[in-house]
């Protein structure tokens, strides 16, 4: 399958170049309720980035803000290796993907992943190579006449990523993408992305409660806190190893699984202290 130019690059041809910088950024809502305080972070192109951590610490919040889904109420998002457009986001750069897939019941699954193209005028006819392309990647080429209902859960959420990806993003946020499927389910799309990662260079911040998912997917994990969301611990996860059904029983996976716990467990009893 053809990569498109702006994914062309390998992770390590595109790693060490900081493509998202979260600078001092604070959230209060109206309500009062301060989401994050003081929260940085830079990520690079290339890496795969987990945001871990409890129930409220902020997770969504940040990626919402990175997405330009919500404003800050202090500090600065920037994207030092990218051209802004008018609305302060970087032009056409990035993916979002739900925790349900969101999909239109009553088009079909080409229709829906036509959705971010339409929105930029481009055609159907002229979107075809992109929307296949899109499709391919995620293993639904077969599939582009079906409506939402004929799919299962695991599907829905595929179709959900090609829509996603068929902007050709450099970076994909994904906000617990998985967290409602069955663990057989899960971990198939947590191959699925691992290989899109690695085959296109794709950079990826993914929103998990799982401590096993994120040691899975991320050479990185962000452990936050709670009662104002910031940054608890940065922990770099790197393995000679390819993260494959062997990974998830090798000691190294489970030495993985500890460390980030104990890192998890120290960021939840420090909720509240400043
Ligand atoms: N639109 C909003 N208005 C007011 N408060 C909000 C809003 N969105 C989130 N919050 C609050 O901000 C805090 C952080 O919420 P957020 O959803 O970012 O946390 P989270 O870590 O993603 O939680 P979860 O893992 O449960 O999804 C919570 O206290 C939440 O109640």
């Amino acid at each position: 399958m053809p990569l498109a130019k702006a994914q062309a690059l390998s992770p390590q041809e595109t790693r060490k170049r900081p493509l998202v910088v979260m600078q001092s950024v604070s959230k209060v809502f109206s309500s009062g309720t301060v989401a994050l305080s003081d929260m940085s972070l830079t990520v690079e192109s290339g890496e795969f980035v987990s945001l871990l951590g409890p129930s409220g610490c902020g997770k969504s919040t940040a990626l919402r803000i990175i997405a330009g889904l919500g404003d800050v109420t202090s500090g600065a998002i920037d994207w030092p290796s990218s051209r802004i457009n008018a609305r302060g986001l970087p032009e056409g750069d990035i993916g979002f993907v739900f925790q349900e897939p969101t999909l239109m019941p009553w088009k079909n699954v080409f229709d829906n992943v036509h959705l971010p193209l339409r929105l930029r005028r481009v055609s159907k006819a002229a979107a075809h190579g992109e929307i296949m392309q899109a499709l391919t990647t995620v293993g639904l080429q077969d599939f582009a006449k079906a409506y939402p209902r004929e799919l299962s859960g695991g599907m829905k959420m595929r179709v959900s990523i090609a829509r996603a990806l068929v902007t050709k993003p450099k970076l994909l946020l994904m906000d617990e993408p998985f967290a409602a499927l069955d663990e057989i389910t899960r971990q198939r799309l947590n191959d699925d992305v691992l290989r899109l990662w690695k085959t296109t260079g794709i950079t990826v911040i993914f929103v998990t409660h799982s401590v096993y998912e994120s040691a899975y997917l991320s050479n990185r994990i962000v452990v936050m806190k709670a009662r104002p969301g910031r940054v608890h611990a940065d922990v770099p996860l790197t393995t000679s190893l390819e993260r494959d059904e062997h990974y998830r029983t090798s000691e190294e996976y489970r030495k993985a699984c500890e460390t980030v716990s104990l890192s998890l467990i120290g960021a939840i009893n420090a909720a509240g202290e400043h």
